[in-house]
């Protein structure tokens, strides 16, 4: 039995300890608040500023864990190289969640040193700097805080008028102490894609089949598998894939996204760890789930091979309120329609835009795919948050 510190106990890490639970391991579940969805599952708990190196320090020499299991980007990474050196093993590696919590760091690294095609980029840590790199880059552009997710802070400038708002909205939805943005060039892309990415510590590099999503905010909607590509698209994104993680190196599952663009695929960033637009993979469309895959890599354990077994949807359910005991309503109705199910996070409070659940639709790989997406979506509208 392996002693994991999780680092981050949203929904995400709640599949991850189910995951570890169901392989006799033991896990102790750390976020900022009390009650978060992973720590209703996990052996033990914790809750700390993970932005506090001392507070890290302190339960990682408490608890003294064979992995550190990070689950969001907002974390003193940095301590994660010396947690490496004292021999804890940090997932997928102290770099890749180091790099990645700041985009700016993968940025680089996937434009400048490895040559990926990604948007024309530029940042800025001033209003008066956004201006000029809007100028650089063109409108329209993004602009987004180095340290942020799902969507926070995230906006686009369509005129002029829009650069003041953007950044202040940026600082405003900026995760951590770094109040930095970066401004990519808007890509009219055609689709998007989350490619699973499996390293392995003596085994070679596995592909999920891809997986599209809808994003509105910034944050993903609806997301499928498989995802319509050429061939010779999913063969360059595996390519691109299989140079970022392994310049990231270590062993586990990565969500790496791609725009599927006229002009080309598309780069765009990467989680060390499972992803949102994953959780299609709970409709049981694979024979092992992304958090299982990211498990068994974790442990060295075989993956033989990843196989789609069926097309599935998910559709998230979002509060639309604050709430301090939000319920839900509507169970029976999701209840009632065929190949389709729900998962409640069990997050205690909700807020405006809050991912609460996610709807799971699937059928046979005959079935097209826009269908079960439609129907994943429908049914996700059946369940209402009440504040
Ligand atoms: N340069 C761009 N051009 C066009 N659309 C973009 C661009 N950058 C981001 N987007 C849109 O915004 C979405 C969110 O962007 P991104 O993945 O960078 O944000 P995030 O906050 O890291 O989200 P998450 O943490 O959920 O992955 C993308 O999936 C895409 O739909
Ligand atoms: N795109 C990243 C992502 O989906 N992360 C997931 O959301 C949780 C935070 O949710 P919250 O903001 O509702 O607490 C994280 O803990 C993780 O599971
Ligand atoms: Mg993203």
């Amino acid at each position: 039995m392996k002693k994991i510190v999780l680092l981050g106990s949203g929904e995400l890490g709640k599949e991850f300890v189910i995951a570890a639970q169901r392989l006799g391991q033991y896990v102790i579940a750390v976020d900022s608040y009390e009650n978060a969805p992973a720590m209703q599952v996990a052996q033990e708990f914790e809750v700390i500023n993970m932005l506090d190196g001392n507070a890290l320090d302190k339960i990682i020499a408490k608890h003294n864990p064979d992995f550190i299991v990070p689950e969001i980007e907002a974390i003193r990474t940095e301590r994660f190289y010396d947690y490496e050196k004292q021999g804890i093993k940090v997932v997928p590696s102290a770099k890749a969640a180091n790099f990645t919590m700041n985009r700016k760091a993968i940025r680089d690294l996937a434009a400048k040193d490895l040559g990926l095609k990604t948007a024309n980029y530029r940042y800025a840590t001033t209003a008066e700097e956004l201006q000029k790199a809007v100028a650089e880059v063109g409108i329209p552009c993004v602009v987004k805080p180095l340290m942020s997710s799902s969507g926070k802070g995230q906006s686009t400038i369509k005129t002029e008028e829009d650069i003041e708002k953007a950044w202040k909205y940026a600082v405003e939805g900026s995760r951590g102490d770094v109040i930095e943005v970066i401004v990519e060039a808007f890509v009219n892309f055609n689709s998007e894609i989350t490619l699973l990415t499996v390293t392995q510590n003596s085994a070679p590099t596995l592909f999920c089949p891809p997986i599209g999503h809808r994003q509105e905010r910034g944050d993903y909607q609806e997301s499928w598998q498989p995802a319509h590509i050429s061939p010779s698209q999913l063969k360059e994104a595996q390519e691109m894939a299989a140079k970022v993680t392994e310049a990231l190196g270590g062993a586990g599952l990565f969500g790496v996204e791609f725009f599927l663009a006229n002009d080309g695929v598309y780069f765009s960033e990467l989680s060390p760890r499972p992803h949102d637009t994953g959780m299609v993979t709970l409709a049981n469309t694979q024979n092992f789930n992304e958090f299982e895959l990211h498990l068994r890599a974790i442990l060295s354990l075989p993956i033989e091979e990843i196989t789609l077994e069926r097309n599935g949807a998910s559709a998230v359910i979002l509060a639309s309120e604050n709430s301090e005991k939000p319920t839900f309503s509507g169970i029976e109705l999701v209840a009632g329609k065929s190949k389709t199910d729900l998962r409640l996070f069990g997050k205690p409070t909700s807020r405006p835009y809050r991912r609460m659940g996610v709807v799971l639709s699937y059928d046979s790989t005959e079935t097209p795919i826009e269908e079960i997406v439609e129907k994943a979506k429908a049914t996700a509208q059946l369940i209402k948050v009440n504040a």
